[in-house]
């Protein structure tokens, strides 16, 4: 694991902003860490960052305790906060050289850094213009160039595509996947099509409590009931099946059945065996997946 945050509270005055928060990331996937507005998504950036201490618990980042020694552990991080603050008159060049800088690059290493960021998220064409001029999806790109820099291993996304328009928010997103590869990836968001669409990871927050922190699949897939769908050239008949789960006919009719299974894996071979002995011609065998949308209402219930 390269992100281990273990136990941190935080209180605002008599607010408990964060109460216990327990969660871990690791290289080369992407960690959605989801939650309604004032949740604790940014309060929780914010410590793993070093922006602001904790009452207590424990983060650690590529093994060294973050909040013991934030200086130290600060160059492994890259954030872009929520707000993405850039210097607007600056030109897009001279900022992230100014970037760079502060993380002590200079010379050779500096210009071959520069070099491969501005090519890396596409602001070649956009490097002699002020910030100011930018769109806010090419804005957005100067903020990922700047977390990026001085090569982080973990990388804090605060809500990267709000305000996107459509192209804008498709560009991010693979930016974001093609960085996902190579570190350990944190987005925090509040979009949940956003986590079903890049992240393998889950951590849904609420009111400063961890509710749940899983892989997605094992969210959707859920520890209850599955549902599993066949469908076939064949009509079929329900009582084939009857004592695999408890089963219905699907919505395209009588070649299609649905049934509730506790064990998927077990669910899907059972079916396989009725399809192979009363020779069937398989069309379809699937497994519903919950909607992360419904998952985290049941959850934050
Ligand atoms: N500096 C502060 N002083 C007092 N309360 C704060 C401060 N920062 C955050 N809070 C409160 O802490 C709670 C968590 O806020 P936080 O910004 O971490 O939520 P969030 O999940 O990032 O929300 P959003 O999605 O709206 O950005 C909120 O109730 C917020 O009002």
């Amino acid at each position: 694991m390269s992100l281990e945050v273990s136990h941190l509270c935080k209180n605002y005055g008599s607010q408990k902003a964060l109460d216990q928060v327990t969660f871990s990331a690791s290289p080369g996937r992407i960690l959605g860490f989801l939650g309604p507005n004032g949740a604790g998504k940014s309060t929780t950036m914010k410590i793993i960052t070093g922006y602001i201490g904790a009452e207590s618990g424990n983060v650690q980042v590529m093994g060294k305790d973050a909040l013991a020694n934030p200086k130290e552990v600060s160059p492994l991080i890259g954030y872009l906060p929520e707000k993405n603050p850039l210097y607007q008159d600056m030109y897009v060049k001279e900022f992230l050289s100014f970037a760079g800088g502060l993380y002590g690059l200079s010379g050779s290493q500096l210009k071959s850094r520069l070099a491969e960021m501005l090519d890396k998220t596409g602001l070649i064409p956009e490097q002699h213009k002020k910030i100011s001029q930018l769109s806010k999806g090419y804005q957005q790109r100067v903020g990922l160039a700047k977390a990026l820099i001085h090569d982080p291993q973990v990388v804090i996304l605060d809500e990267p595509t709000t305000g996107l328009d459509p192209n804008q928010l498709v560009e991010i997103r693979k930016l974001i996947l093609e960085v996902a590869r190579e570190k350990t990836l944190i987005l925090s968001t509040h979009i949940m099509q956003e986590v079903e669409a890049i992240c393998q990871d889950v951590v849904i927050i609420n009111k400063g409590k961890i509710l749940a922190a899983d892989s997605l699949q094992n969210l959707q897939s859920g520890n209850q009931q599955s549902t599993l769908f066949l469908e076939t050239e064949e009509e079929l008949q329900l009582d084939w099946f009857s004592t695999i789960g408890k089963v219905t006919f699907g919505r395209k009719g009588p070649n299609e059945i649905q049934i509730q299974v506790s064990d998927p894996n077990a669910g899907r071979k059972a079916i396989l065996g009725v399809v192979s002995d009363r020779n069937l011609n398989l069309v379809n065998l699937s497994q519903s997946k919950k909607n992360l949308e419904e998952l985290f209402r049941e959850i934050t219930r």
